[in-house]
């Protein structure tokens, strides 16, 4: 991703009621999942709603890198044209997946069931973050890093395995990244790969997987967790994705239609699959009006039509083994807990660490600057909640969408005006935030 290197910073302030109907951009995650399930499949995928997003063009530029047909063929409509599962040819050079961990890490799966090379690479803040995690197992299955910057991360070279290995792995922390290479690398395996996770992540490959016409099978594992068994090297068929609204990018307008008194909201086509929507739960528990209607499915991927309007809410105790499924959605939470009354502990979020910024540090930072008293203790947040945000700092984004996009959220409603340094990566997930909620009655200069 080439951002220049001018900033764009934003102020966003006091605003009306928030009203309107809008429907936010298609779901980042499963964005990624259909562009590469597409490469890996024999025939026609086509793709309506597709989020084109920085992160998501890049996951579809590197597959159209490692030989597959990539076309958009309209407003968010895409054709994919596949190579077949273990298919990949040789890229002829690295592959950028500029800011995303979720198209660097699940195509590296992918490449290493294929007995090519590939260079992986992305922007400073992608850099910074843990691959071993993902070349572990990996390597268990065949695959060979090669040059690595320290500690396996990027730029790293991988060679894929001639002839890869099913595993049985056991995640070490609750990760839909993990648990997805390794079904797309067991995709090349013969026999069964087997993942087992402690703690659900979001199931969107194994819904896909099946989708494509692959046999996987998802089991109950202890009292939070799943273990997912796939048969390898099944012929994937090219399959029609309908991409429902991301649940992860309609949090932001959504906090800000509780925050901004008399505002009243509807969102379309959100996403509910239960591993994605933790915030709504918790949301609910701290008296969020949030209503659900219109609800419905497509390849096993609920979705609903979500009312939302402004709410007092009351601080709560978030339990940590909800994180996963909400785990992208803490930093809008905060704010939302620095508006209601009380205190909210959110325990558990070591995860929240290794995100495009550290996000426990950085959400500490971006409320503190606002007048909020918040403290980080050992995992967990702990925000002081006063019934309003005094407001008037400037937030720095450290390359991170979502401390943008949260931080800007806060502005609408507190006392004075709130400014983030840089607002280039919220086109990372959702290009058409500032104009959307401008729609909405936001204000920002
Ligand atoms: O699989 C995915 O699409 C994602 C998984 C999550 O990361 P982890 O697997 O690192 O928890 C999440 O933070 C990311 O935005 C998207
Ligand atoms: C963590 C995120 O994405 P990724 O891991 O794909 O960079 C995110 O979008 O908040």
């Amino acid at each position: 991703m080439t951002h220049s290197t001018v900033s764009t910073p934003l102020e966003s302030r006091s605003s009306g009621p928030l009203t309107g109907k809008v429907r936010v951009p298609g779901d980042k995650s499963i964005s990624h999942r259909a562009l590469i399930l597409g490469a890996l499949s024999v025939g026609e995928t086509r793709i309506s709603g597709l989020l084109e997003g920085e992160d998501v063009l890049n996951t579809a530029k590197s597959m159209q890198a490692l030989g597959a047909k990539v076309e958009r063929t309209g407003p968010f409509a895409w054709s994919v044209r596949g190579v077949g599962v273990a298919g990949f040819a040789q890229p002829a050079s690295p592959l950028d997946f500029g800011n995303s961990g979720t198209g660097c890490r699940l195509v590296m799966g992918a490449v290493a069931g294929c007995p090519i090379t590939a260079v992986f690479d992305g922007d400073a803040s992608l850099r910074t973050r843990p691959m071993r995690r993902i070349l572990d197992p990996l390597e268990l299955m065949g695959a060979k890093t090669g040059e690595a910057k320290e500690g396996g991360r990027l730029p790293l070279t991988l060679h894929g395995a001639r002839d890869p290995l099913p595993i049985l792995y056991r995640t070490p922390v609750a990760s839909a990244q993990i648990k997805s290479a390794v079904l797309l690398a067991g995709l090349a395996a013969p026999g069964v790969t087997t993942v087992i996770e402690q703690e659900a992540s979001r199931d969107h490959t194994e819904l896909m997987l099946k989708h494509f016409g692959s046999q996987i099978v998802s089991t109950q594992e202890g009292s939070h967790g799943r273990r997912i068994a796939l048969t390898g090297q099944p012929e994937l068929h090219g399959a029609d994705v309908v991409v429902p609204a991301d649940p992860s990018s309609a949090s932001f307008p959504i906090v800000a239609a509780l925050i901004v008194e008399g505002s009243d909201v509807v969102f379309t086509d959100v996403m509910t699959n239960p591993l994605r929507t933790g915030l709504f739960t918790t949301l609910r528990e701290m008296g969020a009006s949030i209503e659900e209607s219109e609800v419905r499915g497509d390849a096993g991927e609920p979705m609903a039509q979500l009312r939302v309007r402004a709410s007092k809410l009351r601080g709560v105790e978030v339990p940590p083994e909800r994180a996963p499924s909400m785990i992208d959605e803490y930093l809008v939470l905060a704010v939302a807990a620095a508006f209601a009354e009380g205190t909210t502990i959110m325990r558990g979020l070591q995860e929240l660490r290794v995100k495009e910024s550290d996000r426990l540090e950085a959400t500490a930072d971006m409320l503190r600057v606002n007048g909020v008293r918040v403290e980080v203790s050992g995992d967990d947040l702990i925000v002081e909640g006063r019934g309003h945000v005094p407001g008037g700092g400037i937030v720095a984004t450290h390359m991170d969408h979502r401390i943008a996009m949260s931080a800007l959220v806060m502005g609408l409603a507190s006392d004075k005006p709130v400014k983030v340094d840089d607002t280039a990566f919220i086109a990372t997930s959702f290009p058409d935030f500032i104009p959307m909620m401008r729609s909405l009655g936001a204000e920002f200069s």
